[in-house]
């Protein structure tokens, strides 16, 4: 019995029609690949961009950045910091961007945190599992990776 093609698509969808035989197909807006079964599930990105905010802590892989050549901090101090930033941004008190330039310990704080395009296979492992999770504009909770304690926004 084909499905009810009235109920609205996962996120990332469009329903087509196919010009030369009337079928209908569904489209992943992302990657612009189509196929004849109704998709249950969101589209697959495929690459998506976010900006993050990281706090380094003693025990990161490599516990400097660009605003401290020695990180002493604790991992407990650490994110505690991060928490106190994501309250900040989600109160809408300080702008995500501003947060970003000033106190990530990523070299991508000059960007206003924003790493560009990646796909899947690119990221440490926590982080990329947590980045595709995120709807377009999310902010995630703080995730953790050998470099420290992260919040991500998806941008695009
Ligand atoms: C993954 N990446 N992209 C940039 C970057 C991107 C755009 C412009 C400038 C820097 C920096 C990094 C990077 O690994 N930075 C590390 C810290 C770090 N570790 C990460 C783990 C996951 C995602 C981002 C991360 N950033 C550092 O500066 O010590």
């Amino acid at each position: 019995m084909s499905k009810d093609n009235e109920a609205p698509l996962p996120e990332g969808w469009e329903m087509r029609t196919s010009r030369s035989t009337g079928m209908t197909y569904f489209l992943n807006t992302y990657t612009k690949k189509s196929q004849w079964e109704r998709p249950e599930a969101p589209a697959d990105p495929g690459e998506i961009r976010c900006s993050h905010i990281l706090v380094k802590h003693a025990e990161s892989r490599r516990p400097s950045s660009w605003r401290e050549e020695n990180i002493t901090r604790s991992k407990e101090e650490a994110l505690d910091l991060l928490k106190s930033y994501r309250k900040q941004i989600v109160a809408n008190d300080v702008p995500f961007v501003d947060i970003a330039m000033k106190y990530s310990d990523c070299s991508s704080a000059k960007r206003g945190g924003d790493l560009g395009m990646f796909g899947r296979g690119q990221m440490q492992q926590p982080f990329e599992e947590e980045a595709f999770k995120l709807k377009l504009g999310q902010l995630s909770k703080p995730v953790q990776t050998d470099s420290g304690y992260h919040i991500i926004l998806r941008t695009v």
